[in-house]
């Protein structure tokens, strides 16, 4: 919720900031990037963030009154700087023209559909054999850490430490020594993936300090789950000689229906000239036939989490469409160019919006999300607003009713947030290649 002027939270909070900007010098943010104070000014917690220089398409939409009074936070729709279109279906889409490529389709996705892709994404997907961050230190239970939470939840005794990887006892041979190596993480394409498929891709040594942990303490430390392909953090780029998760098709479907609905022309077309520099030869005319995910992340954020400016450029298709599903809490999103240097475009999103970024001018554009909004669950996610419907004799109602307690309380203070890319050519196979060019 928003601080209130005059409440206790309010001067927590302000004695709090009060007491951490005691010593900062005056010219501290003199040699920030445009993107760095952006991130800075949404970030600072006292005073709460001046939203109204942010994107919110939302606010447009009558159907969503309800949750935005409800969470306090609104930014204005009448930058002047979005263009309205229509997809195929007659929904509302919005383009950024400072960011050619970038398309915000909010409340794509239906109550309904939300409340089953959060289901997805921890009940599903959040497990072997898709990697977490968790997995590097801890002997995460068979069934799925958040299943293991539902068990416990229902009945306490179910509660079980998980075990870490390397005891405390063990010695860290496995850790480099010295200050930790900066990646250069160079651009991916297809003149540099056989030099990048051939960098050795260590796994990442298990921590020595940590305690045998109860599965109730661990779900609140899940920050990702992966999708497709392998990404290996320590070299910033995908690891090939690890066969890919198939994509689930829950997600491969929500993708294909938010990049199929597009009007691409309207978002590319000039004219029906050709492509300009940038495109490769897959480009949007032919995304109807050459779409196809392959890879990407599942982020779990909760309250205090930020996401840091970066690119994602270890995709070897650069212009390909990238889908980002928010669920949960809204957030600050911010998105520049193809440096810091660019001022970023500061957009709200809420649960159930959908961004795409595609095209040379906005795939490899800096990004990241430097506020997730506390208190802005909104109300259909919680179970007392649906567990008065009519359940009998309906399946599906029953089964969302069921366990959504604990669901609803996870969501309080998350946001998911569903990263969908493409890193190869659609029916294109990396060991053929490899295969082809060695012989
Ligand atoms: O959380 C988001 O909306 C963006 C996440 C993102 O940029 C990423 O996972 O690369
Ligand atoms: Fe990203």
């Amino acid at each position: 919720m928003v601080l209130v002027p005059d409440t206790p939270e309010y001067k927590k909070a302000q004695k709090q900031y009060l007491k951490a900007t005691r010593n900062r010098p005056v010219n501290i943010d003199q040699d920030w990037t445009p993107f760095r104070a952006a991130e800075k000014r949404y970030k600072a917690r006292f005073p709460p963030p001046d939203l109204s220089g942010v994107l919110d398409l939302g606010v447009l939409d009558e159907r969503r009154q309800r949750e935005i009074a409800e969470s306090g936070w609104k930014g204005r729709s009448n930058l002047a700087e979005t263009i309205k279109l229509k997809t195929k279906d007659g929904l509302d889409a919005y383009t950024v023209p400072k960011i050619p490529g970038l398309v915000i389709l909010p409340n794509f996705l239906s109550q309904r559909k939300q409340r089953n892709l959060i289901r997805w994404s921890l009940a599903r997907h959040a497990r072997h054999p898709n990697e977490t961050n968790l997995d590097t230190h801890y002997i995460l239970p068979q069934e799925g850490l958040w299943n293991a939470y539902l068990a416990a939840c229902e009945d306490s005794s179910k509660d079980f430490d998980v075990q870490p990887r390397a005891s405390a006892s063990a010695s860290p041979a496995s850790e480099q020594p010295g200050p930790r190596q900066l990646i250069n993480n160079v651009p991916a394409s297809p003149s540099t993936f056989s030099v990048l498929s051939d960098i050795p891709k260590l796994p990442a040594p298990p921590s020595t300090t940590l305690l045998p942990t109860p599965v109730s303490s661990l779900v609140s430390k899940l920050r990702w789950a992966n999708i497709g392909w392998y990404y290996h953090w320590g070299s910033k780029q995908y690891d090939f000689s690890r066969r890919k998760v198939e994509v689930d098709t829950e997600i491969r479907n929500v993708c294909r229906e938010a990049v199929g609905c597009i009007k691409w022309d309207d978002v590319f077309g000039s004219g029906g000239g050709e492509p300009r520099d940038g495109w490769g030869d897959d480009n949007w005319r032919t995304w109807d036939e050459t779409y196809e995910p392959d890879a990407g992340i599942v982020n779990f954020y909760q309250e205090k989490d930020t996401l840091m400016a970066h690119a994602d450029r270890s995709e070897l298709n650069s212009t390909s469409p990238l889908v980002s599903i928010s669920l949960g809490l809204s957030s600050v999103f911010l998105i520049g160019g193809p440096t810091r240097d660019t001022e970023p475009v500061p957009i709200l999103l809420r649960s159930g919006d959908v961004v795409i970024m595609s095209g040379p001018g906005c795939r490899r554009a800096y990004h990241g999300i430097p506020r997730v909004l506390e208190g802005s669950m909104p109300w259909f996610l919680q179970k007392s607003e649906f567990d008065d419907l009519d359940v009998d004799g309906d399946k599906e109602k029953a089964g969302e009713v069921d366990d959504w307690a604990s669901y609803q309380e996870y969501m309080r203070t998350t946001r998911i947030n569903v990263n969908v890319r493409q890193v190869f050519p659609k029916g294109f196979d990396p060991y053929t290649l490899s295969q082809t060019s060695a012989s």
